[in-house]
């Protein structure tokens, strides 16, 4: 998947709580990044930031034992869908849940999110275990039909990766692609302590908007070329243009977008490699 590589590297997520228990009395399973959110005022803000609608169905992954579940359904949206991996936490929500008003709206289907199939979705709510960050974003933005928007809780450096411009430190292929498909915007701030257990990094709340219509290109050619720009980043463009199958890729990118003189107009050709995004997305967003 784009961008996982820096990801998996990073993510520290499992942080300490070794033997402890999270609601309801269940074991911590550090592999499953179960970092439960105890702050009610913080539930609150995330419900408040999604922009939710009476009409809309919500898609919450890892609804752990469901304190973000229970205020998805008191905001009144139609039905919240949870997909959850560890069985005992379904166990915990269908306990939690039994009998309750709010129920009726809820359907839990238990698996991996990164292996089932997804349901219908207006938009995607989520307190997210950090290691699955890169591949769940990009299954959600292939996901069809295209979806009103994302409000998921990162790792704070994959975050802050995801809504990099071009010349930031932290700009790399993921910062690229996401952007292709998506426009982003970091939401809040998150610190450690409003989990438990506490993982040993920050986080932060993201916003994900994917693009309509979404850019008219192969993105599988596309991360091809982004791929090759960012193992390069010390080369100008204009050198690696010069590469017969680098030309190529581009020439068939160009085309898609019906840019066929795309090439002849490398004004930017000189720039470093990382910076290609700022001067090729404003011109292909326009075809
Ligand atoms: C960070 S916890 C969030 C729990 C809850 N949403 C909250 O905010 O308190 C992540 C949850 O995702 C679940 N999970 C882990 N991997 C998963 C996967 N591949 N698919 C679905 N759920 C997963 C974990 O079991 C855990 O309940």
């Amino acid at each position: 998947m784009a961008g996982g590589k820096i990801q998996k590297k990073r993510h520290g997520g499992g942080g300490g709580g070794g033997g402890a228990r999270l609601q309801g009395g269940i074991p911590f399973e550090k592999s499953k990044g179960q970092h439960i959110l105890r702050n009610p005022a913080l539930v609150d803000s995330i419900i408040a930031k999604a922009g939710l609608k009476p009409t809309d169905t919500v898609l919450e992954i890892g609804p752990g034992t469901g304190n973000l579940t229970k205020r998805l359904l008191e905001s009144g949206v139609k039905a919240v869908v949870a997909v959850e991996l560890d069985p005992r936490m379904v166990l915990e929500l269908s306990r939690r849940f039994q009998g309750h008003p709010l129920s009726s709206r809820l359907k839990v289907i238990q698996g991996d999110v990164l292996k089932c199939d997804l349901p219908y979705f207006d938009i995607c709510v989520a307190n997210i275990p950090y290691q699955i960050s890169s591949p769940l974003t990009f299954k959600l933005l292939s996901h069809r039909p295209i979806f009103r928007c994302a409000v998921i809780m990162f790792q704070r450096e994959f975050a802050m990766r995801l809504v990099a411009q071009p010349g930031d430190t932290l700009y790399c292929r993921l910062s690229v692609n996401v952007q292709l498909l998506s426009r982003v915007s970091h939401l809040l701030k998150v610190g450690r302590n409003n989990f438990r257990p506490p993982p040993k990094v920050d986080s932060s709340v993201v916003r994900i908007e994917p693009r309509k219509p979404l850019p008219p290109v192969s993105f599988k050619e596309w991360d091809g070329l982004v791929r090759i720009c960012f193992n390069r980043k010390n080369k100008t463009l204009g050198s690696l243009f010069k590469q017969k199958r680098v030309l190529e890729l581009l020439e068939r990118i160009t085309r898609q977008c019906n840019l066929s003189n795309l090439p002849k107009n490398l004004k930017w050709a000189r720039r470093r490699c990382h910076l290609m995004m700022l001067q090729c997305w404003p011109i292909w967003s326009r075809t």
